[in-house]
């Protein structure tokens, strides 16, 4: 096999991503070509409303998939957190890349930090994760919707429509926009979201010669950490529709993993945490799932989907 296809969103982000994994793979398997192809996807056409009252799982995703369906190409790069937990029949994942930044970043072009900003300040943010949290810590502030790509959001911000805004840190730096950050909000203040900040590449099932090509991409911590968070994620079906955050961490071959389930005022909150050894990522996730649905989260997960 010399040449690999990679399907792609014509985002910037997206770009970078696949142009990242490519440029990756061309160092590792020298006389290996690799190519992209750019395709629009039904996400990236619906710009106006929240992501959350859209719905529909994997909405920047199925049109990658057709095409590696048809054989156009081989492999699809995405934003972990962009992918649902349960893939269609016939495609998986083969590598996780080693997680970067995975934090929510601060932007502002008049604060330096949450706690700087005045009662009645407006933050915008596109995920009801980061709203329910900074409703929940930040009682004062006017919490609203924002959407569109990361040179939208920032342009929003600038035209003054916002005093601040969150997004992550992650997308920012790959952007080029690290010094836009005025500061990193940490797990405990903005726990993140499942999979943020790691790269996830999919194949279509059975493809040996193309998953071995991209194996030396997969970061096996990397693996286990969102491996946890995703079988929380799965336990507890709330999909985009639920403010749910999810972060693990590895230190001495222990993993720790941190979860949390709220309502979109940040009023009820449920958080839960445990600890498990690397191999026993999918057993941790499902048991902090459990946990907070022993809280009552299943029953906040129930009332939050009937509203959409
Ligand atoms: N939902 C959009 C999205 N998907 C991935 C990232 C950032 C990069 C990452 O988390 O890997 C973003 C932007 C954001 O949430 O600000």
């Amino acid at each position: 096999m010399h040449k690999l296809i990679i399907a792609t969103r014509e985002s910037q982000l997206a770009l970078w991503q696949a142009h990242h994994i490519r440029d990756r793979l061309e160092a590792l398997h020298p006389g290996l070509a690799v190519e992209l192809l750019g395709m629009t996807t039904q996400g990236d056409q619906i710009l106006d409303s929240p992501l959350s009252r859209i719905g529909g799982k994997g909405l920047f995703v199925k049109e990658l998939e057709q095409a590696m369906f048809e054989g156009r190409a081989h492999l699809a790069v995405h934003s972990l957190k962009d992918v649902p937990m349960d893939l269609p029949e016939g495609f998986e994942l083969v590598a996780i890349g080693k997680r970067e930044d995975p934090r929510d970043a601060f932007v502002s072009n008049k604060y330096k930090s949450l706690a700087e900003l005045p009662p009645g300040a407006r933050v915008g943010t596109s995920s009801l994760r980061r709203q329910a949290q900074l409703r929940a810590k930040h009682r004062g502030l006017v919490v609203d919707t924002l959407r569109g790509n990361v040179n939208t959001r920032l342009r929003k911000l600038d035209e003054g429509q916002y005093d601040a805004i969150i997004l992550a840190a992650a997308g920012l730096k790959r952007l080029g926009f690290a010094k836009r950050i005025a500061a990193c909000l940490s797990p405990a203040e903005s726990l993140p979201a499942v999979g943020q900040g790691a790269l996830g590449i999919e194949i279509r099932a059975g493809q040996a010669e193309v998953a071995k090509l991209l194996a030396p991409l997969n970061d096996p911590i990397t693996a286990a950490c969102v491996g946890a968070e995703r079988a929380m994620s799965r336990m507890l079906q709330g999909g985009c529709q639920a403010p749910i955050g999810g972060y693990c961490v590895e230190a001495d071959g222990r993993l720790h993993l941190r979860g949390f389930v709220a309502d979109l005022e940040g009023v009820r909150f449920y958080h839960a945490e445990a600890e498990a050894d690397l191999a026993d990522a999918e057993a941790l996730g499902q048991r902090v799932a459990a946990d907070l649905i022993g809280q009552g989260a299943d029953t906040l997960l129930a009332e939050l989907i009937q509203r959409h």
